[in-house]
């Protein structure tokens, strides 16, 4: 007896693509709204094929989210995250908003994101970071030599990973810290079990003065992989570990050093004087001002190339018609011959 072979069609699953995109953290109804919009212009100068998502907390005024709308950006509002009641003193005291951060595992329909301070600019494209190894947390390594680590004991010692050797880690403090990564910048996948998990954990987990980016450390440590510094360039780099870095290589640069908000720069605290610095935060305005950047002109400017694309192969089509009706076009242009 043949068996019953039936042949079925194969099914044409057409697996969706996973959804990729930007992401930056915006507070308050200050000026960082400034950073969010040159970072959005900075994507789209780069042609980043992927969206930039603005995950903002409630106290962002209205005003502000039609500026971020109109420049072309994904607006999600996203309740303030807190951690347990502490005495703990933040290197700056407003980290503590920072951890509200963490409600970007939760945009689950994205199956990638890349995560970028608001005061951070992108130069050269990097959408290439989204097709590195999935299930690990990307990032660059941060330094330790800026009063903001006055109260580590590797500052004390004067001991930097962006150059242990310079100071040997002691003994007798134990295990040398393990990398440490900056949380302007890094490459992470939503998800809501880890989501869970984050606010699960940090529930017990005290404050430390670093904020959710000590706490972001301390989670995904098994899983860093650090990336080099052209994607994230941390100001301080330039005068502390300048041997680490090549300025003209540096594809992602981010301005948190006290003093190098571009937005609100004055030139007037340390090393805020350095022609280096003053060439960046030009860099970022001449992003910032350029109006042909603005979403709205983009669009607009590829509406007309289209329109005229098409009244271009409009005009084709019509001219190949008419030849085709036997030299028509010839007769409507020369005088007839007889
Ligand atoms: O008033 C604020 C402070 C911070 N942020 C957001 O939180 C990020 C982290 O803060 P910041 O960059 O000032 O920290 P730094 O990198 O300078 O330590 C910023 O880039 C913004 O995206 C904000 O939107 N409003
Ligand atoms: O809430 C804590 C913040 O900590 C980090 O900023 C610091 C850190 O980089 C120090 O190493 C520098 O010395 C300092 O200037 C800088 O502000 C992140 O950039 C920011 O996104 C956020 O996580
Ligand atoms: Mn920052």
């Amino acid at each position: 007896m043949a068996p019953n072979i039936t042949t079925t069609k194969a099914a044409t699953v057409t697996a969706k693509a996973p959804k990729r995109a930007y992401v930056t953290f915006l507070a308050g109804n200050g000026d960082y709204v400034k950073g969010v919009v040159g970072l959005a212009k900075g994507l789209r100068k780069v042609n980043s094929k992927y969206p930039l998502v603005v995950a903002l907390l409630p106290d962002v005024p209205e005003e502000h989210r039609k500026i971020l709308v109109d420049q072309g950006c994904i607006i999600r509002e996203i309740e303030p995250v807190y951690p347990p009641e502490n005495q703990t003193q933040f290197a700056m005291a407003y980290y503590v908003i920072n951890y509200s951060k963490l409600r970007i595992w939760e945009f689950v329909e994205y199956s990638k994101m890349i995560y970028l301070d608001g005061d951070i600019q992108v130069f050269d494209n990097i959408d290439h970071l989204f097709d590195m190894e999935d299930g690990y947390f990307y990032a660059v390594m941060d330094c330790f030599c800026e009063k903001t680590w006055s109260h580590t004991p590797q500052y004390k010692i004067g001991y930097c990973q962006q150059c242990p050797d310079r100071v040997q880690w002691p003994s007798q403090l134990g295990p040398k810290p393990p990398l440490y990564f900056n949380a302007g910048m890094f490459v992470y996948e939503p998800s809501l079990s880890t989501y869970e998990d984050l606010l699960t954990t940090l529930k017990v987990t005290p404050p430390t003065p670093f904020a959710e980016q000590d706490y972001l450390n301390m989670y995904f440590r098994d899983i860093y992989r650090p990336i080099p510094p052209i994607y994230n360039l941390v100001m301080a780099m330039l005068w502390r570990h300048p041997e680490n870095i090549e300025l003209d290589k540096a594809k992602v640069v981010h301005y948190c050093a006290a003093g190098s908000k571009p937005w609100r720069y004055t030139g007037k605290e340390d090393n805020m004087d350095r022609e280096d610095i003053k060439t960046l935060v030009a860099k970022w305005w001449e992003i910032y001002d350029d109006e042909s950047l603005d979403y709205n002109n983009v669009v607009a400017s590829g509406q007309a190339a289209e329109a005229d694309e098409d009244k271009q192969s409009g005009l084709q089509l019509l001219l190949a018609a008419l030849s085709k009706a036997g030299g028509f076009v010839h007769r409507i242009n020369a005088p007839s011959a007889a």
